[in-house]
């Protein structure tokens, strides 16, 4: 476990609050495996009385007890904006199974919880539920989602809505806001805590080093800084990249107003409640930069010992100016394969961007171009390549193509081959806003068979679905902007 009691208020005892007559919404066999859960036919779990432990109304199954449930505070920069202490006023930590850590949002107020009810909503749990579930299918890393249980308990937000409970698993949800809320309380002690533990259980590599938190630090960055590049390379937005939101294992972390492109618009929004566009696709590598930056408040103190001040804080700068270098290596690598290049060739850069600027001025369906693209073959004539329809600028998009198949011949692999390795990073299947809205109509009227099927076929999110082509579709025009904000 990544918290122990230590005797600070930052870390209690948490029992959930029970929900009225809860109900099974959506589980994933995929996760249910990380915790060696055995199921029934159903895909449920064979000892049914998980159903009331992840509906947070018991903490005892058959064979698995959680006696130590707690909530852990935490702070944060929330828009920018230094928001002191925020969290955890809806998330229960159950306790730790073969190496994943059992979490339920929703299950009730905490000590943290503010103003707050400590419950989440019904629609907000399905777009988390299915979003984890589908990031982990594409091979970017994640919490994962193991069930959403339900009640007819009411919530109010806008409007009234009823509660749900997530299950999240993850080997640990240490975020950045943790190192910031002890930082914050300058409590040194409890950040080589959480220090050594990180260290100690997710980054032992680091252990041998002459400077151990330095390097942990290094390893923080470099692992948020690929994270960020494999969103940028498949269109997923966050909405939220408040330093809370971010985790110390490099974990997407936290799904509310996220976002898939659909049409691709650099500088898209996909959070409502962002008017100032801060985490804006195109800003999310900047702004994930800005929070390391936060992190490293709170390294500073566990340098200090063996540094002076300017020392300790030379070498957390020379750390974070390796942010970019990282994330631009792991980007253009990403887009590279994205175009079918397994070469670095003088010139891709350009292309690349080329391509990116004159899909935003036409606003092509990023998902769908890319998976489509793989279907170009070097010797055709540019004016057949059906993909050329969704530009405006057909002599531009004609001139890029033709350099495209130029550099392509560049490359010793042939079509097939290009055509495998591309449909392997290329998604042809993604939680697009709209298909998660479905989902969630349906479910408000206990119908959860939609969660159940788009579970599925985001789970092979690369394979070619015959029966499935409809949810590789972009919307129809009058789905195209289904509006999420903060409110969960
Ligand atoms: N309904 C609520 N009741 C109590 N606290 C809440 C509630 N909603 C949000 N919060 C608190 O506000 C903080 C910031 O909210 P935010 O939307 O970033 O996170 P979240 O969706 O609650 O959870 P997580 O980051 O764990 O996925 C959370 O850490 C949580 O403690
Ligand atoms: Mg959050």
């Amino acid at each position: 476990m990544a918290f122990t009691l230590s005797g600070d208020d930052a870390c209690q005892i948490t029992h959930p609050s029970p929900i009225p007559n809860p109900y099974w919404v959506a589980f994933s066999p995929a996760a249910a495996k990380l915790i060696g859960l055995e199921l029934n036919n159903a895909g449920l779990p064979s000892d049914s009385s998980w159903l009331e432990v992840l509906a947070g109304n018991s903490l005892a199954t058959t064979y698995q007890q959680f006696p130590r449930p707690i909530s852990t505070a935490y702070s944060g920069h929330q828009f920018g904006v230094w928001a002191g202490q925020l969290g955890d006023g809806r998330a229960i930590l159950l306790g730790e199974m073969n190496g994943q850590e059992l979490q339920l949002k929703g299950a009730g107020k905490t000590m943290y919880s503010r103003m707050g009810d400590g419950r989440a909503v019904l629609r907000s749990s399905i777009r988390e539920f299915l979003c984890s579930e589908a990031m982990h299918a594409l091979g970017i890393p994640t919490t994962r989602a193991l069930a959403i249980v339900g009640s007819e308990l009411p919530v109010r937000r806008e409007t009234m809505e009823t509660a749900a409970v997530c299950t999240r698993l993850a080997p640990s949800f240490l975020r950045i806001g943790h190192f910031e809320h002890y930082a914050s309380l300058q409590n040194v002690v409890r950040l080589k805590e959480l220090a050594d533990l990180l260290i100690k259980d997710h980054y032992p590599e680091c252990q041998t080093n002459t400077e151990p938190y330095l390097e942990l630090f290094k390893r923080i960055c470099e692992r948020n800084a690929m994270l960020v590049a494999q969103w940028q390379a498949v269109g997923f937005c966050h909405g939220v990249l408040n330093s809370d939101n971010i985790s110390a294992l490099g974990l997407t972390m936290d799904y509310g107003p996220f976002g898939f492109l659909d049409q691709f618009e650099i500088d898209h929004i996909c959070n409502h409640s962002d008017q100032g566009g801060r985490y804006a696709y195109h800003r999310q590598p900047q702004i994930m930069h800005w929070n390391m930056a936060c992190l490293a408040s709170g390294f500073l103190p566990l340098l200090e010992p063996t540094h002076d001040e300017q020392k300790a804080q030379s070498l957390l700068r020379e750390v974070l100016e390796t942010f970019p270098v990282t994330y631009a290596q792991a980007w253009q690598s990403l887009f590279r394969q994205k175009l079918g290049f397994t070469t670095e060739q003088e010139g891709d850069i350009r292309l690349i961007e080329r391509l990116l600027q004159a899909m935003h001025d036409s606003k092509v369906d990023f998902t769908y171009f890319f998976r489509q693209l793989s279907g170009v073959r070097q010797d055709q004539v540019v004016q057949q390549i059906s993909l050329r329809d969704h530009f405006v600028d057909r002599n531009g998009i004609d001139q890029w193509f033709t350099d495209y198949l130029t550099r392509l011949k560049a490359e010793s692999s042939q079509d097939h081959p290009r055509k495998i390795a591309m449909d392997l990073i290329n998604p042809k299947y993604i939680l697009r806003n709209h298909l998660a809205q479905v989902a969630i109509d349906k479910a408000k009227h206990h119908d959860f068979s939609e969660i159940t099927t788009l579970l599925e076929i985001l789970s092979k999110p690369y394979d070619e679905q015959s029966a499935h082509e409809r949810y590789a579709m972009p919307p129809p025009p009058d789905l195209e902007k289904v509006e999420v904000s903060c409110s969960s």
